[in-house]
């Protein structure tokens, strides 16, 4: 079964429906630059209402490894997430503590700039992330990494398509679920986790 993460969750009733419509996982996203940027009181507060059934990923992107394992501890995060350039000893160093997705662009993968971590699970994202942006999946297809998650521009309209094209073992999105800026459209996280579901 292909699993469902609702990413750039921000308040309690968001997250309460998306755990109730079926999601595996919520994102809470801690990166500075995100319009959907929670503290880790209120991912704490949020990821822990849910109930322990529900992952809890925090969302990073270039911020030193001190700050990541705090706020993830801080936020009781369940797993990290990893955007942007690192050090492979910085990823295994996260990958010490918490089950890790390691976010990677196409370009990546065709210049074969992968590294198997212990841990460590490859999510394939547009090179902006929570920009909408779909990647190319046909394109994928010789290089996706078995058991890889994808995200980009996901939506309930494609999401079906993409899981179909490359089987992946999750699937993450966050612009298409929105209303505005961190407040979900709840219709639209039902059809895209039900699409989902049943592809
Ligand atoms: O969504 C953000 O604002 C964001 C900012 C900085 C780093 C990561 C961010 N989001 C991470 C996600 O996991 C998104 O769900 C993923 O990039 C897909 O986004 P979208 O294409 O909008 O569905």
């Amino acid at each position: 079964m292909v699993k469902v993460k609702i990413c750039g969750t921000t308040n309690l009733p968001d997250a309460l429906h998306a755990a109730e419509a079926g999601a595996d996982a919520l994102g809470f996203i801690f990166a500075p630059v995100s319009k959907r940027r929670v503290t880790a009181q209120v991912a704490r507060e949020v990821g822990l209402s849910v109930g322990p059934s529900v992952a809890r990923v925090g969302v990073f992107m270039g911020q030193p490894l001190d700050e990541v394992l705090r706020t993830a501890e801080a936020a009781r995060c369940s797993a990290v997430q990893l955007h942007g350039p690192l050090p492979g000893v910085y990823v295994e160093a996260v990958a010490a503590y918490y089950p890790v997705l390691r976010v990677l662009g196409p370009e990546d993968l065709r210049t074969g700039n992968v590294q198997a971590v212990p841990g460590v699970t490859l999510m394939l994202d547009a090179p902006q992330p929570g920009s909408g942006q779909p990647l190319d999946w046909s394109a994928l297809v010789p290089h996706f990494p078995p058991g890889g998650w994808l995200a980009g521009g996901l939506g309930p309209e494609n999401v079906a398509r993409a899981v179909a094209t490359l089987r992946p073992g999750g699937v993450d999105a966050v612009s298409k679920l929105e209303a505005s800026p961190g407040i979900k459209n709840p219709q639209a996280v039902k059809a895209f986790v039900d699409a989902v579901k049943h592809a």
